[in-house]
């Protein structure tokens, strides 16, 4: 996978005429374009790129804490922090974080981001490895912003039969009987236990998302209203995008000291 640093702050990636596009910060991936030339990704054109606030599109590592679930800053801190470029391996282009247990939180841990490319398929990987010699609880997620055509024509299909928390409605707890999910209004849903792969449906256009390691789906989209009070995101935008979220987020991991665990997004 040849590579070539696009400046200080993002890393391009090129294989088989795909091309992908990483900022340092957050480990952000901000552009998937398969070798069709398409885009998938949203990203916000009115996204602050400051070297602090979070990347409102692309792909944000939602680490050590899915939203409000916990004593931190909302879906932790992985997004709003500087990663490290590792280089390639095994065909996959490697971010790291570390934690040495200070101010953002009390447990030494290593991150790594993963990012492999083809010509149809991005792979994001993410591993978190608890480096401390203490027991350590997280939720996570890769909370990866598609672009669509118009949300009125969009549909999520492989979700029937899941149960999810609708984050929308106060928490409540339902099961999916439609086939496929539709969006009409604001959605934010937690889906659990998830196996199956799921299809994201476009209009014409039919996009494969599998998981792995992840129990969840999270979905995300937050209608007019809600996106009105979103101040990095255009009028509009919310018509753009849905975001499909491979998550651990209902119930926590537990790592103990010197365990690993991966999770994995596949989109293609
Ligand atoms: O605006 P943020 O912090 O990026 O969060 C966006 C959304 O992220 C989703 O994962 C959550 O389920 C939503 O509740 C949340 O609003």
């Amino acid at each position: 996978m040849p590579i070539t640093a696009f400046d200080t702050q993002c890393i391009a990636l090129h294989a088989e005429g795909a091309s992908a596009l990483v900022a340092l910060h957050g480990a952000h991936v901000l552009s998937w374009i398969p070798a069709d030339g398409r885009e998938r990704l949203f990203l916000s054109k009115r996204t602050v790129f400051d070297g602090r606030a979070a990347i409102r599109g692309g792909i944000p590592v939602i680490f050590p804490q899915f939203g409000e679930r916990g004593a931190l800053r909302k879906h932790g801190f992985a997004r709003n922090c500087g990663w490290r470029f590792m280089g390639v391996e095994c065909g996959a282009a490697v971010f790291e974080l570390r934690g040495d247990g200070d101010v953002h939180w009390p447990y030494p841990f290593v991150a790594c981001l993963r990012i492999g490319l083809t010509a149809t398929r991005l792979a994001v990987t993410l591993e978190i490895e608890n480096t401390g010699d203490t027991a350590f609880a997280f939720t996570a997620a890769l909370h990866t912003y598609l672009g669509v055509g118009d949300i009125a024509q969009v549909r999520v299909e492989g979700l029937q039969g899941c149960d999810y928390e609708d984050s929308a409605n106060g928490g409540t707890l339902h099961r999916q009987s439609d086939y496929a999910v539709a969006f009409v209004d604001e959605t934010d849903r937690i889906y659990s236990d998830v196996v199956a792969p799921l299809t994201l449906v476009d209009g014409t256009q039919r996009l494969g998302i599998e998981q792995q390691g992840f129990t969840d789906v999270v979905v995300w989209n937050p209608g007019a209203r809600l996106a009105s009070g979103i101040a990095d995101l255009e009028a509009g935008d919310w018509q753009r995008f849905v975001c499909i979220e491979a998550a651990q987020a209902a119930q926590p991991v537990l790592l103990q000291a010197g365990e690993q665990w991966q999770g994995r997004q596949q989109l293609g």
